[in-house]
């Protein structure tokens, strides 16, 4: 069975662990890079990607975990960890920093220009016809992605109805949303599948 680590700088961690592990993953927190070494896949939570990023450098992680994405280690990105996925930031502060690895412009703090979180109905590909009840905080969408990108699903109502919400470029995942929160694992169940397949295939 894969370890899933999930990324503890800063975030709501522990939903996560509680998705994976409903998902049937073995998880771990991950706080330095010999914790990211034994992870087979990796969770980046949602908090403050601005955050991240600082204490992502000051733990010496923020190239150990590019290396790991460069190297093909599977990472799903909810929210704030959509946007450390992201080549390209939109209203990132100054010298922001990300991981990277999926090649699309996020744009921060997009949604909820008038409130801080909504709900909107999701469908996503490759999860099943009954849709998700995605609850966006402070969240980011995707303004473009580029060939190699697979966009799973978009915003289904409100004024920024069509967003891209969810998208998918190799082993990499990310959702603007947080489905961490609502009981509804499918996004986690779909990652575990994931991290499986990818570490049986370097068995
Ligand atoms: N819920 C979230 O993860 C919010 C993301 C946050 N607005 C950021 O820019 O990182």
């Amino acid at each position: 069975m894969p370890t899933i680590g999930v990324l503890a700088l800063q975030g709501d961690v522990r939903e996560h662990l509680r998705a994976l592990e409903s998902a049937g993953a073995r998880t771990l927190t991950v706080r330095r890079p010999e914790e990211l070494e034994r992870a087979d896949g990796l969770v980046i939570p949602g908090g403050e990607s601005t955050t991240m990023g600082k204490l992502a450098r000051a733990f010496d992680l923020l190239d150990p975990l590019r290396k790991r994405v460069e190297g093909g280690l599977p990472v799903y990105g909810s929210c704030a960890g959509m946007i450390m996925l992201a080549d390209r930031i939109e209203d990132g502060i100054a010298g922001q920093e990300t991981v990277g690895g999926i090649d699309m412009t996020v744009r921060r703090n997009a949604f909820g220009r008038q409130v801080d979180s909504f709900e909107s109905t999701v469908r996503l590909a490759g999860m099943g016809d009954t849709p998700f009840d995605a609850v966006f905080i402070r969240a980011p969408w995707v303004e473009s992605v580029g060939a190699g990108v697979q966009v799973l699903g978009r915003a289904e109502s409100g004024p920024d109805a069509d967003r891209i919400v969810a998208v998918r470029q190799g082993r990499l995942l990310a959702t603007a949303f947080h489905p961490e929160l609502t009981g509804d694992f499918r996004v986690h169940h779909y990652f575990a599948d994931l991290v499986r397949r990818a570490t049986d295939q370097e068995d």
